[in-house]
């Protein structure tokens, strides 16, 4: 792989350089590994500029309507939009995104938009590595705005939560019996909520669901000292509030840009990345150092022979020694 002229196609914005270089840092062959993460370091001069979004929501609240319905809108302001996704549970055959090729069509064929399915197989981490390389080459391509979503549940907001600088969680008209079905963390999570389905005779009890939502909100504790967590509605269908939406976005980065929070911020997540990879790449050497060993112990853990720490111990110890 020619990694000099990957690296200028990715500078000059084209997409097939983008793609291929996702791709790269996709595969498992330790050559490939070694390749991506060349073309990284003399991309990561080019990082940093564009607005990283996390986006969740509840199934049925109208995910993908909303995110075409957005991301249009951005491109409509002259803005690149690229929306990547972390799905743990998605299989070998395929991604998440464009594994359902009817899920955003008419952002797929924008050209100001790019849409990558979410990485497949493998453990939340590894998936979760690879989304942040990705998201890395698209700021490097220009894109103005990277939003982030997560397909599977559980701990994947928290993944995507720790590569954002803002975290988006969309909610349906349902207001307090929706509010049970959500886990208290992922609204803690949240930046900014907003309201879908506040169209028709829906919008009543949209405008409801709002209330309740900010008085939820306003009993938690503030996630920065430089923000308050806040509520809009929309319709993905109709279009609206997508304005107010990239409004309230603004602020965000304005206020948190202002106080140095966000740079702080972005600084925190390489740094815990690293040990994130420094963990994974242990454990990895571990496994492959050690297999006889680690079996044994295994086996003498299960049997109650060997205490779980002492075990630890004894292996540890065996690996240090080389
Ligand atoms: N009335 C109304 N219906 C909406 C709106 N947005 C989405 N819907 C409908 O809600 C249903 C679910 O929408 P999807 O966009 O497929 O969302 P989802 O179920 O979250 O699915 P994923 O995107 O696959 O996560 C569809 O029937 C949409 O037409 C909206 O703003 N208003």
């Amino acid at each position: 792989m020619d990694i000099e002229s990957l690296k200028d196609g990715i500078l000059q914005g084209q997409r097939r350089a983008l793609a291929k270089a996702i791709t790269l840092s996709e595969s498992t062959r330790a050559d490939h590994q070694a390749e991506a993460q060349h073309l990284l370091t003399a991309l990561l001069p080019h990082t940093g500029k564009a607005i990283r979004l996390g986006f969740t929501g509840t199934p049925g609240v109208g995910k993908s309507t909303f995110i075409e319905a957005f991301g249009t809108y951005l491109t409509e302001q002259g803005l690149k939009v690229a929306v990547l996704a972390i799905d743990p549970s998605s299989t070998l055959n395929g991604g998440s995104i464009l594994g359902d090729k009817t899920r955003m069509e008419q952002l797929s064929r924008n050209p100001k938009a790019f849409i990558r399915p979410s990485p497949s197989g493998g453990s939340l981490g590894g998936v979760a590595r690879r989304t942040r390389e990705a998201l890395l080459m698209c700021e490097a391509a220009g894109y103005d705005v990277i939003l982030i979503e997560t397909v599977g549940v559980g701990q994947s907001e928290v993944a995507v939560a720790e590569m954002v600088d803002m975290f988006l969680l969309l909610l349906s008209p349902g207001g307090g019996d929706d509010l049970q079905g959500i886990k208290r963390g992922i609204m803690e999570l949240a930046d900014l909520v907003i309201v879908n389905k506040a169209d028709g005779d829906l919008k009543p009890a949209a405008k409801r669901a709002a209330a309740d939502y900010s008085l939820a909100l306003h009993l938690m504790r503030p996630k920065s000292p430089n923000w308050t967590a806040q509520v809009c509605l929309a319709s993905a269908l109709k279009g609206t509030g997508l304005e107010e939406i990239w409004q309230a976005v603004g602020d965000y980065r304005d206020k948190l840009t202002g106080s140095g929070e966000l740079a702080a911020n972005r600084a925190e997540q390489a740094v815990s990345w690293m040990w994130s990879e420094i963990h994974d790449q242990l454990v990895d050497r571990f496994r492959e150092h050690l297999p006889e060993k680690l079996e044994e112990m295994e086996q003498a853990v299960r049997d109650g022979k060997q205490p779980p720490t002492a075990a630890a111990r004894t292996l540890l110890e065996a690996f240090l020694a080389g």
